[in-house]
């Protein structure tokens, strides 16, 4: 159980997951969670009523008094968001950011103080519990804070530490690999009606095969390759249909997919630094 008050700026779909998280794991009570957004009235009501946190359009009065920030806006949005809550907050605070590419350093920077900020990279799986959490502190961050934010994100999944240095490239893998999966599972489904089958069985089908090549991903010490050799027979169907993937280069392409994604992560902030 945490004992801090924790204060939300922003109020989206991760602000949503997190919250939903710890209270469902019981590491906080609603009475001990404050939610605040832009502008968006409606969606703080949903939030309350849904959840039963405090809400409100005042950003001084969600921060002023809490231990602990969760920065859950959108990266676009930052200088905005930390503007409105800066002279409200002191060293005394921690302040946690799930926000893509944004540093630690341009959030101390931003904020105007040395307060300690820790970055983490969740994915939507926080929704049912399953997210793939990375953590990294920034400056002046203690053990305490850091295991205390730790175990905010046990809350909705696996957390792992890493150096800061590595979490534009981790972005990339934890942070948008699930819309990658979702995108192979899209094209997997559109082919069920070229192939003329019934498009519910099928869905059920792909999704237990899906879970059941990561199940096994995940028992055997076998790698990726000896696993799909395994599947494939000498002028069968599955070799049939490796040759379309080979000959397409689709494993260079998601390479490149991944490498984009790690590469705008580190965009980001540059991007801020500049229009500053
Ligand atoms: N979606 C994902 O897969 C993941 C997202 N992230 C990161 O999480 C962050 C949030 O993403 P997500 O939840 O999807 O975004 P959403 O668009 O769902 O939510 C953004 C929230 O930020 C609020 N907001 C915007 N500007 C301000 C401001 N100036 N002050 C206070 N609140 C503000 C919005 O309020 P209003 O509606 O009133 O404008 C809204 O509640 C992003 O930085 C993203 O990089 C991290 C991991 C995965
Ligand atoms: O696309 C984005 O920028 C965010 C970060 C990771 C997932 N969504």
């Amino acid at each position: 159980m945490i004992k801090q008050k924790v204060a939300f700026l922003g109020a989206g779909s991760m602000a949503e997951a997190i919250i939903s998280g710890l209270l469902s794991n019981k590491k906080l009570t609603p009475e001990q969670i404050y939610v605040t957004n832009r502008q968006n009235k409606a969606r703080l009501s949903e939030l309350k009523e849904l959840y039963g946190v405090h809400v409100n359009t005042n950003h001084e009065q969600i921060v002023k008094s809490a231990d602990i920030i969760i920065l859950a806006m959108k990266p676009a949005g930052v200088k905005e968001a930390v503007a409105s809550i800066r002279s409200f907050t002191s060293e005394n605070q921690l302040f946690i950011s799930v926000l893509a590419g944004i540093t630690t350093e341009y959030l101390s920077y931003l904020l105007g103080h040395n307060a300690p900020i820790i970055r983490t990279m969740p994915n939507t799986s926080a929704s049912v519990g399953s997210s793939a959490t990375v953590i990294s502190p920034g400056a002046y961050v203690h053990d305490a804070q850091l295991q205390i934010a730790a175990s905010m994100f046990e809350s909705i999944g696996i957390v792992k530490h890493v150096k800061e240095t590595d979490l534009d490239s981790l972005t990339a893998i934890v942070g948008s690999g699930p819309a990658y999966m979702y995108y192979l599972f899209e094209a997997m489904t559109n082919t069920l009606k070229e192939l003329e089958l019934d498009e519910q069985l099928g869905e059920e089908l792909l999704l237990e095969m899906m879970q059941g090549s990561i199940n096994l991903l995940k028992a055997t010490s076998d790698s990726p390759r000896t696993l799909y050799e395994s599947v494939r027979s000498p002028g069968g169907t599955t070799e049939a249909g490796l040759q379309v993937l080979a000959n397409d280069d689709v494993q260079r392409t998601i390479s490149t997919c991944i490498l984009r994604a790690a590469a705008r992560s580190k965009e980001i902030t540059k991007e801020k630094i500049n229009n500053t």
